[in-house]
C-alpha cells in the first residue's frame, strides 16, 4: 500500500520518531474505533507525536476529516481501509482482572484504607513528570509482587513514589521492611504524615535520583518499584537505581514502560539496557498500569501537537508492568546522572 508507505515516512521525518505502514494502519483502525484524540492514541498503541503527525497527514490526503473535537474517517478514507483490509479494534480483555492477571480481593482491608487515604494525597505535578496511577492499580501491583514471592519477610525500596506504592506496601503489612527515595518533598512529607499515623515504620527520604543513592541502600533490599519517565536515560537512572539496591541475584524489580511515549525501536533499546544490566525479563504484562488523568495536560508538549483541542475525560495513557529479575553477573547503575532524563524525540507528556 503505497500511500501507508508514504505517510509514515513523511510523519517519521517530521517527528524524529521511528515509523511504519503499520503505525499508520494502527492509527486508521483506531480512528475507526474511536473519534477522540486520546483514546485513538490508546487504542494505536504508538506514541502520541507520533499518532499526532499521522492524523494531520492523513488529513492532508483527505483520508481523515476534524469535525470540531470529532476525528472521523472520510469516505475516500473507508474506501482506503477496505482495501488495505484495515479493520477496527476487537478487544478481549478480560473484565474481570482487566488483563492484570490478578485481583485485589485478598488485600481488600488495605485498599479501603488507602482509598480513604489517598483523598489528601498532592496533585500531580510538571515539574518532576508526575502521574499516578489509579489505587486499584496501585494494588494490583502489591498483589501481583505478593504472587511472585516478592513480599513476604522481604525489605523493599520504592524509587520515586507519586504512585504512593509505599503505603500500600506498609498497609499490606506483607514487607518486613518499606524505605521511599522520592525528589519531591510534597510527597514525602505525605507519606511520612501517614506513616506517623498509621504507624506504618515507613522510612521516607527526599532524594534526587539523579545523585547515588545513600550508602545504606546500596545491596540491602530484596525487591524494588519504580515508574520511570520514558527516556532510556530515566531508565537507566531508574531501574538502574534499583538493581544496585539489591542483595544478591534472583532479587526482583518492578516499573512500568508505556507504548504512549515509546516507540517499540526505543523499547529495543531499554530491553537491551535490562539484559546488559544482568537482568532478566520475567512477566511484560499490556496497559497493566492506568494513570489518572493529571490537570497540567495543557501545559505538556502533547498538548500542543494534537490536531483538535478536546481535554481527556476517559483514563487514556496506560503501561505495560515489567517485573525483572537478577541472574549472576548482574550490575546496577549507581553513578551521578548528567543532563536531561525526562525528555526526547518520543516523550511528550513532559
Ligand atoms: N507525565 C504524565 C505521565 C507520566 C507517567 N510516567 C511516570 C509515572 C509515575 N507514576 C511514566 C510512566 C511509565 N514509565
Amino acid at each position: 500500500m503505497e500511500i501507508l508507505e508514504q505517510i509514515a515516512r513523511e510523519a517519521e521525518k517530521n517527528t524524529q520518531v521511528p515509523a511504519y505502514p503499520r503505525s499508520v494502519e494502527k492509527v486508521i483502525a483506531a480512528v475507526m474505533s474511536s473519534s477522540d484524540f486520546w483514546k485513538i492514541v490508546d487504542l494505536s498503541d504508538e506514541p502520541l507525536p507520533l499518532v499526532a503527525e499521522i492524523l494531520k497527514l492523513l488529513n492532508k490526503h483527505d483520508l481523515v476529516a476534524f469535525e470540531g473535537d470529532q476525528i472521523l474517517l472520510t469516505e475516500a478514507g473507508a474506501e482506503l481501509a477496505r482495501k488495505a483490509k484495515i479493520e477496527a479494534f476487537a478487544s478481549h480483555v478480560c473484565p474481570r482482572c482487566k488483563g492484570r492477571g490478578v485481583v485485589i480481593d485478598n488485600l481488600r482491608e488495605a485498599y479501603e484504607k488507602f482509598l480513604k487515604i489517598q483523598e489528601e494525597r498532592p496533585p500531580a505535578i510538571h515539574q518532576f513528570d508526575q502521574g499516578y496511577v489509579t489505587p486499584e492499580n496501585t494494588f494490583a501491583r502489591v498483589a501481583l509482587a505478593d504472587s511472585r514471592g516478592d513480599l513476604r519477610g522481604k525489605k523493599v525500596v520504592v524509587l520515586g513514589d507519586d504512585d504512593l506504592m509505599s503505603i500500600a506496601l506498609a498497609l499490606s503489612g506483607l514487607p518486613a521492611k518499606v524505605t521511599i527515595l522520592e525528589i519531591d518533598e510534597r510527597l514525602v512529607n505525605f507519606i511520612k504524615e501517614v506513616s506517623d499515623k498509621y504507624n506504618l515504620g515507613i522510612d521516607a527520604r527526599v532524594h534526587d535520583l539523579r545523585q547515588p543513592l545513600p550508602e545504606d541502600v546500596v545491596g540491602a533490599y530484596d525487591t524494588f518499584f519504580t515508574d520511570p519517565p520514558e527516556t532510556v536515560e530515566a531508565i537507566k537512572a531508574f531501574v538502574g537505581r534499583g538493581v544496585a539496591t539489591l542483595k544478591a541475584e534472583r532479587c526482583a524489580g518492578y516499573f512500568g514502560v508505556t507504548r504512549r511515549e515509546s516507540s517499540l525501536d526505543k523499547w529495543r533499546k531499554i530491553q537491551k539496557v535490562l539484559l546488559d544490566m544482568g537482568l532478566v525479563i520475567t512477566d511484560l504484562i499490556h496497559n497493566f498500569n492506568e494513570y489518572v488523568n493529571w490537570d497540567y495536560y495543557e501545559e505538556m508538549r502533547g498538548w500542543q501537537l494534537t490536531p483538535v483541542k478536546k481535554a481527556p475525560e476517559d483514563i487514556w495513557y496506560r503501561s505495560t508492568q515489567f517485573r525483572v529479575e537478577t541472574v549472576r553477573g548482574f550490575k546496577g547503575f549507581n553513578e551521578p546522572i548528567v543532563g536531561d532524563i525526562y525528555n526526547d524525540a518520543e516523550s511528550s507528556t513532559t
